[in-house]
C-alpha cells in the first residue's frame, strides 16, 4: 500500500488518498479473495446491462421476507420486476440459508424504482463480513442513494410482542467490539473515507416518515423504535447473554444488517433498518420455548401483508425524501 498524503486546511488535517485497493487482495484467512473496485464495476456494469430499471432505493430482505412461499412477500410486490439470480451475476456469492431466494429483483415500488435482494448473505454463511455486504457496494455503483435493511429479530424488550415491527433506532455493532469489521483492510477512497462516522447512521428524517406512514396504516401500535445488534450466529444466544445485550440497551437481536449499514453508511448512502420481531428471546431458565428459525420464516409469511404494504409506502415517502433533498 503507498502511503497516505496529508495536508492542512483551515487548521485541520486533511487526508487526500494516493492508493486504491489492490486488483484482488491476498486471501483474507479463509479463502475469500478481496474485491479490487473495478471488479465491483464489472458487477454493475453486468446488472446495468440486464435490466432498464436504474434504481434509486436498495432493498435488503430479511428472512422470510423475499418470498420464501413465492407470493404476497415484500420482493413479490415489486411491479414489473426482472430477477436475475445470484449464480448469473460475476463476482457474486450465493444464498444458502433457507428463506433467502437468491435473486436480485429490479422494478418499481409506488412508481420509485428500486432494486431488492431476495436473500443476503450471512456470516455464519462461512462469508467474511466485506463479502457479505458486497452487494451494499454494487448498490452504490447501480446508483441507489437509499439503503433499507430489513431483518428477521428476536425481541429482547420485555414490552415486544412477536409481530411487532421495529424502526431501528441505532446498532451495537458487537462484532466490531472483537475487531471484525466489514471495513476492516485497506481502505478505498472510492468508496468513503477511512474513519466514516456512524452517530446518525439510520436517518432521522426516514425515521419520522415510518411513523408518520405507521400511523396512516393504522398499525402505530405494532411499531416500536430500538436499537437492534447482531452476533455472528448461527446459534441462537443463551440465557447469560442475552441479559447481558438487554442491560446494554439492546431492544432487538439477529445476525446481520450491522454490517451491511456501517458499509452503506461509509459509502453515504442513507440508510433506515426496518427488525420484524419474530421471537422471543429467552432471558430466563424457567422459560420452556426455544428459539427456531421455523418460527422465523413462520412470523416472516404471518406479517408479510402488513410489511409489504408498509415498505411500499415507505419507498414512495422516501424516494419523494430524496427528489426534496
Ligand atoms: O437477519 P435475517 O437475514 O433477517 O435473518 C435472521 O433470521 C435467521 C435466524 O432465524 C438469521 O439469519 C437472522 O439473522
Ligand atoms: O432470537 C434471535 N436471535 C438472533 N437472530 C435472530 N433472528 C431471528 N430471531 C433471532
Amino acid at each position: 500500500m503507498s502511503p497516505t498524503n496529508a495536508s492542512y486546511e483551515n487548521g485541520s488535517k486533511v487526508f487526500t488518498p494516493k492508493n486504491t485497493l489492490p486488483e484482488v487482495e491476498t486471501e483474507n484467512g479463509n479463502g475469500h479473495k478481496r474485491y479490487s473496485y473495478e471488479m465491483l464495476v464489472e458487477t454493475a456494469q453486468f446488472l446495468l446491462s440486464r435490466t432498464s430499471t436504474r434504481p434509486v432505493i436498495g432493498i435488503i430482505c430479511g428472512s422470510g421476507m423475499g418470498s420464501y412461499w413465492n407470493e404476497g412477500s415484500l420482493a413479490e410486490s415489486i411491479v414489473e420486476a426482472e430477477r436475475i439470480p445470484y449464480e448469473e451475476i460475476p463476482n457474486f456469492p450465493v444464498s444458502t440459508v433457507e428463506g433467502h431466494h437468491g435473486k436480485m429483483v429490479f422494478g418499481t415500488l409506488g412508481e420509485v424504482p428500486v432494486v431488492a435482494m431476495q436473500g443476503r448473505f450471512h456470516y455464519y454463511e462461512g462469508y467474511p463480513l466485506w463479502k457479505c455486504c458486497l452487494p451494499v457496494r454494487v448498490m452504490k455503483l447501480l446508483g441507489v442513494k437509499t439503503l433499507i435493511a430489513t431483518n428477521a429479530a428476536g425481541g429482547l424488550n420485555p414490552r415486544y410482542k412477536i409481530g411487532d415491527l421495529m424502526i431501528v433506532k441505532d446498532h451495537i455493532n458487537m462484532m466490531g467490539f472483537a475487531g471484525n469489521n466489514p471495513l476492516h483492510g485497506p481502505n478505498d477512497e472510492r468508496f468513503g473515507p477511512r474513519f466514516p462516522p456512524m452517530s446518525k447512521a439510520y436517518d432521522l428524517e426516514f425515521r419520522k416518515i415510518a411513523k408518520q406512514v405507521a400511523k396512516e396504516l393504522n398499525i402505530e401500535n405494532i411499531v416500536r423504535e430500538g436499537v437492534y445488534t447482531c452476533l455472528g450466529g448461527p446459534n441462537f444466544e443463551t440465557v447469560a447473554e442475552l441479559n447481558m445485550l438487554k442491560m446494554v440497551g439492546v431492544d432487538a437481536v439477529g445476525m446481520s444488517t450491522v454490517h451491511e449499514v456501517i458499509t452503506a453508511r461509509h459509502c453515504d448512502l442513507k440508510v433506515f433498518g426496518l427488525s420484524l420481531i419474530t421471537n422471543e428471546c429467552i432471558t430466563s431458565y424457567e422459560q420452556d420455548n426455544e428459539a427456531n428459525h421455523e418460527e422465523v420464516l413462520d412470523v416472516g409469511r404471518m406479517r408479510q401483508d402488513v410489511l409489504r404494504k408498509y415498505v411500499a409506502r415507505l419507498v414512495e415517502e422516501f424516494g419523494r425524501e430524496e427528489q426534496r433533498t
